[in-house]
């Protein structure tokens, strides 16, 4: 009965922005202390495979790797499943506040602005925890970056990963058969992965294509081989439900009995035999596990853990290995080349008086997959613009948020108020590297992703910002009145002037929660961590494969990759065992 589920939805919301309010996040990997430290590890068995991390790229590549019948693989997840909460994309903030995300912060980051005291500004550098990791918790837009990213790998002595040789991979999981405006060159049709358009783009970000139009940008596929352009949104859903990884292809094979998941397990080291990986260490219910591995160790634990992982275990530069004691196994750059994407918003009134959606009326629709819940943060169109530096993303969106006032569920924003453009510098110069704080496994790592540090980056966005003024200003927003939001702590600097965006940069910019780089892959065990196959330099049995062996930056996001690499990866493990 429908309204038996609109009942049941509603009061599921209510519950979860409940606790939202009175989360205390997590500075440490809490809740894994051991209830002994001296206990000797207890034996979790021997398996073919063990992946340590379950996340986006994990999900995928347990899926293809258990798919041999032979072997049986195990995850260690530190994280549970994700629910119906997480699965309706407009909340993803709420479970931000929530365990599905670990809630890193950053080290201080240089970011003078006039309005604060202090030059300085720690960040929250969100990671999903759970099994589909962070695409349990993000934005669900489907974006992989162009032709000329891939064949930059490939010139970097990665002819394996170049465009023609990573698309194949990106075709096997997609099923792009309900996209609309696509080229189908590019897409798979058959794949697990479903991708759909949202179903109902706002009157202002239609307007927003017509000015870039009319500035001379193409309306483009973004996930075609050029991305410059404007496009539809395309966004990891199904019947407007989030598909994470876990939805996507876990659950489809919960009952594959080759392939077992060990959630709320934190993995906390390698264990090593010379250069080989034999095992990972790992605690769950504040006891200390060992699980033998008979073929291979795959870390995918993204961008931050893998690299705190390995680090842990004794690869790394030697300098942080010996600064905490830890002896040194292989000396390799791990953390040394970490770089995110950096994004701020410009927000605009005008004098539309759309009638906002009850919530109940917008669960309604969530229920037919359609309308506002089916969208996370709003996003409804995405662009990518060249500047002088690097090329920049402009994402609009119509944010709703749900809140609760007096015990009754409401959007939080107002349709005339709520029209925003996103800015995204998408191949920084400042590089940024993650550190142990502490040799001891719960301790959290130390993220320094040195947003801004470049000048170009920061005159990257601010010619992005100018011509966002262009695209505001154009006759195609005429009829709405059309007014942007100035920033107070920033009108001591005339509008749109240089000056002007570097303080709102400075002062509202916040991180892209894109970051890649931290296992970076190559050729030279100097400046990478993994080689061509994703296996650690100098190493046997141990490879890494998630967003962190990415080596220069994409003009796109994240996740897709992710996947990516996941299926790539399993490819590459099935040809070196011979099964290919
Ligand atoms: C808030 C947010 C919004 C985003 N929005 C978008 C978007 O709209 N589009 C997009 O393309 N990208 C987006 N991203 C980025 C994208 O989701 C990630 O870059 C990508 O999912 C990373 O995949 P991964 O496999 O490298 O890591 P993850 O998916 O993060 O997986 C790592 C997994 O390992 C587990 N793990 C970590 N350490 C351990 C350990 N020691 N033991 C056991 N398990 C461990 C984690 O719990 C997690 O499940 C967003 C990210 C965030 C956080």
């Amino acid at each position: 009965d429908i309204e038996d589920d609109l009942d049941y939805y509603e009061q599921f919301i209510r519950e979860n922005l409940v606790a939202e309010a009175s989360y205390v996040p997590p500075a440490t990997y809490r809740g894994f202390q051991l209830n002994d430290e001296n206990a000797p590890p207890i034996d979790f068995g021997v398996y073919d495979f063990i992946i340590a991390g379950g996340g986006t790229a994990g999900s995928l590549l347990a899926r293809r790797l258990s798919e041999v019948q032979s072997w049986n693989v195990l995850v260690i997840e530190a994280g549970g499943r994700g629910n119906n909460f997480t699965d309706i994309p407009a909340v993803n903030m709420g479970s931000w506040s929530s365990d599905y995300n670990w809630a890193f912060n950053s080290t201080p980051q240089r970011m003078e602005c006039p309005a604060t005291a202090s030059p300085f500004r720690q960040m929250s550098l969100p990671r999903g925890r759970a099994i589909g990791g962070s695409s349990v918790i993000n934005g669900n837009v489907f974006s992989r970056g162009s032709q000329s990213d891939y064949d930059r790998w490939g010139a970097r002595g990665l002819p394996n990963w170049s465009y023609e040789n990573v698309l194949p991979f990106f075709k096997k999981y997609e099923n792009a058969s309900r996209l609309k405006g696509i080229d189908p060159e590019v897409h798979g049709f058959d794949g697990p992965f479903i991708v759909e358009n949202y179903h109902n783009t706002s009157e202002l970000s239609e307007t927003f294509i017509q000015s870039m139009i009319s500035l001379g940008y193409n309306l483009v596929d973004y996930n075609g081989r050029n991305v410059i352009g404007i496009g539809h949104v395309q966004k990891s859903t199904r019947n407007g439900r989030r598909n994470s990884g876990d939805n996507a292809f876990i659950r489809p094979i919960d009952n594959r009995r080759n392939l077992r998941l060990q959630i709320n397990s934190l993995a906390t080291k390698v264990l090593l035999e010379g250069n080989r990986a034999t095992g990972v260490e790992f605690i769950n219910r504040n006891r200390r596990y060992v699980a033998r591995a008979r073929f291979e160790v795959i870390l995918s634990s993204g961008a931050y853990q893998s690299a705190q992982l390995l680090m842990l275990s004794g690869i790394g530069p030697s300098s942080e290995l010996s600064r905490h004691n830890i002896p040194v196994q292989l000396e390799l750059p791990v953390g040394r080349n970490y770089i995110d994407h950096f994004s701020f918003g410009v927000s605009c009134t005008t004098n539309l008086t759309a009638k906002n959606l009850t919530v109940r009326e917008a669960l309604a629709q969530y229920l037919r997959g359609v309308g506002p819940l089916t969208i996370s943060t709003g996003t409804e169109t995405v662009a990518f613009c060249n500047t002088s530096y690097t090329p920049v993303e402009y994402v609009t969106m119509v944010t709703k948020t749900i809140s609760l006032v007096n015990d009754s569920l409401t959007f939080g924003t107002q349709r005339t108020t709520d029209f925003t453009a996103y800015l995204m510098l998408l191949h920084p110069k400042s590089i940024g590297s993650i550190q142990l704080k502490s040799r001891d496994p719960l301790q959290y790592p130390l993220l320094n992703p040195n947003y801004l540090q470049h000048e170009d980056d920061l005159a990257a966005l601010v010619e992005a910002s100018q011509l966002l003024v262009k695209i505001y200003e154009n006759d195609q927003f005429k009829k709405y009145n059309l007014s942007i939001v100035r920033d107070s702590s920033c009108s001591s600097f005339p509008f749109n002037s240089d000056d002007y965006w570097r303080c709102v940069i400075r002062c509202t910019g916040y991180p892209g929660n894109h970051p890649c780089g931290t296992c970076r892959m190559g050729v030279s065990p100097n400046d990478s961590v993994v080689n061509e196959r994703l296996v650690v330099h100098g190493m046997r049995n141990l490879r890494v494969a998630d967003a962190g062996i990415i080596p220069v930056s994409l003009t796109g996001h994240m996740f897709a990759t992710a996947y990516m690499i996941g299926e790539k990866a399993a490819h590459l493990i099935k040809e070196d065992h011979g099964i290919l």
